[in-house]
């Protein structure tokens, strides 16, 4: 049998009056920091010893997700990695991508008018098509194989972590077992698994490889990328490259169409937040025009139920990535969190021990629940975020939680909180989002319930878009055509 699938028992320590728990099982051990100021003092302050990362042999090794560059060890590879990538989206250098986040919204919107109640697979091609377009200039038309290949490659973890406990991470002896061995499925299904990564990682990198050497390829993140090496061409330098173009799309797509299906969630169920923010746009921007990421400004209420989908509903990773070989009785969303670090030497925190090897998270859904922060946490209301006349408040966190801690916070944020309300705004100016009628004229009801999954998003839900105007669908239209 390639893996177990329990429910495991745990021993379980709340230090009383303490902002951490502690949790053991199978000799593993996970803290879990509960408050910003336990997150801020061991992910931040103690950065230099929290920010490694759990090692399976599963996932990393025999499925190929060592590519994934944001599961690497803490050391100087992920160092050089990290430091790539930041080139190509720290708050500098993500205005660039502005034109190529319009043209991809502004492409998604007819889709949405066409959709029917179908539109998961629509916001899904919006958010892949929009960073193959930064990774490697490529054009992608809905349906694109780039865009299912790296759909499935992506959704191997998924299927790992729920897959239970594979006996190759208790003992990791066995990764030396010959694939045809009785037994040894694991093996046969992780060399598919990495097939799909291989492919994810190397195909599209290979593709724009040769379109550079016909001299067609376009300017974007890949070229820059080469031209940095000086024409150096080497094994070394294509394992680098091609795992920041492969983790940019793998950790950049589907956390963005997650958030942006909580949103559209979000709208079905709150109407009233839906129609505060459409009375903005409509006097900020008008019918005339669609919004774009320059009137941000003027568009408080925009960001602020951006804000409030991320921290009411934050799509984190759920505990399942801590212990993502085991199924843990108390996964839910209100233990999400970002994903776990690994603790790299025995330290002590209010006077509590916390042993080397410790799996630490960040429990981003209590810290974004803190009532002392967020009174109330438990209703959707953008206007916690908004002053009295209406402007961002300075006082109110924003929900930065979800994109996780300390040095290895998410590196994409920026990029993907403008995505998120170009996205948004755009949305929301041309359409009404209602829940679904059925062939027989009833309305289907949506119940606010979420896959308890690796990530873990609304479960599947039908929405109807419904041009808010009568010009709104000519808007739509013609904005698609000018970017054609
Ligand atoms: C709403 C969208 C997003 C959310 C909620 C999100 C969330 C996260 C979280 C929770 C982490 C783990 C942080 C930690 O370990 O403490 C992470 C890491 C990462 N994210 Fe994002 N992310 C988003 C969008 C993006 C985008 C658009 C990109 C790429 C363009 C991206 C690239 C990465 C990378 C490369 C890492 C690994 C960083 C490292 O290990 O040093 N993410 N993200």
């Amino acid at each position: 049998m390639s893996y177990l699938s329990v429910e495991l028992v745990f021993t379980t320590f709340t230090h009383s009056g303490s902002d951490i728990i502690h949790l053991q099982a199978l000799g593993m051990r996970i803290v879990v920091a509960n408050s910003a100021k336990a997150v801020k003092e061991l992910f931040e302050k103690r950065s230099h010893i929290y920010s490694d990362k759990q090692q399976f042999v599963m996932l990393l090794e025999l499925s190929g997700w060592r590519r994934n560059w944001s599961l690497l060890p803490y050391g100087d590879y992920w160092r050089e990695h990290r430091r790539l990538f930041h080139q190509y989206f720290r708050p500098l250098a993500v205005p660039q991508y502005r034109p190529k986040q319009a043209k991809a919204v502004q492409r998604f919107l007819p889709l949405l008018l066409d959709a029917g109640n179908d539109f998961a697979q629509h916001v899904r091609y919006l958010a892949g098509s929009l960073i193959l377009d930064v990774v490697y200039a490529f054009d992608v038309q809905p349906g694109d194989p780039r865009i299912e290949l790296a759909e499935k490659a992506v959704h191997t973890a998924t299927e790992i972590m729920n897959g239970g406990i594979f006996l190759v991470d208790l003992f990791p002896i066995l990764k030396h077992v010959p694939a045809w061995f009785p037994g040894a499925r694991f093996k046969r299904q992780a060399a598919k698994w990495k097939a799909l990564m291989d492919a994810m990682h190397e195909m599209p990198y290979g593709q724009f490889k040769a379109a550079m050497k016909q001299g067609s390829a376009q300017p974007c993140l890949t070229a820059s990328l080469l031209s940095g090496a000086d024409g150096a061409d080497t094994p070394e330098l294509d394992e680098i490259f091609s795992n920041i173009t492969g983790t940019a799309y793998a950790g950049g797509s589907d956390t963005t169409s997650i958030a942006l299906m909580t949103f559209i969630f979000a709208m079905v169920l709150y109407p009233e937040a839906q129609a505060f923010v459409q009375e903005e746009l409509d006097r900020v921007v008008g019918r005339d025009r669609l919004p774009e990421i320059d009137d941000e400004s003027s568009l408080p209420r925009v960001t602020a139920v951006m804000y409030e989908t991320l921290r009411c509903m934050a799509l984190a990773f759920t505990a399942m990535f801590a212990f993502p070989l085991l199924r843990i009785p108390m996964i839910d969303r209100t233990s999400s969190s970002a994903t776990p670090h690994r603790v790299m030497a025995d330290d002590e925190y209010n006077g509590y021990h916390i042993p080397e090897g410790s799996i630490i998270m960040g429990n981003s859904w209590a810290i974004l629940h803190d009532e002392d922060t967020y009174p109330d946490p438990y209703s959707f209301n953008p206007k916690r975020f908004l002053s009295e006349d209406g402007k961002l408040r300075e006082d109110v966190p924003k929900p930065m939680e979800a994109f996780g801690y300390g040095r290895r916070i998410c590196p994409g944020r920026h990029f993907a909180l403008e995505t998120l309300f170009t996205a948004v705004s755009n949305i929301l100016a041309v359409f009404t989002i209602e829940k679904a009628v059925d062939e027989d004229g009833k309305v289907v009801e949506v119940r606010e319930e979420f896959v308890p999954h690796v990530f873990s998003p609304p479960k599947p839900f039908k929405a109807r878009f419904k041009a808010r105007y009568p010009e709104a669908e000519s808007l739509i239209r013609s904005a698609a055509l000018a970017d054609a």
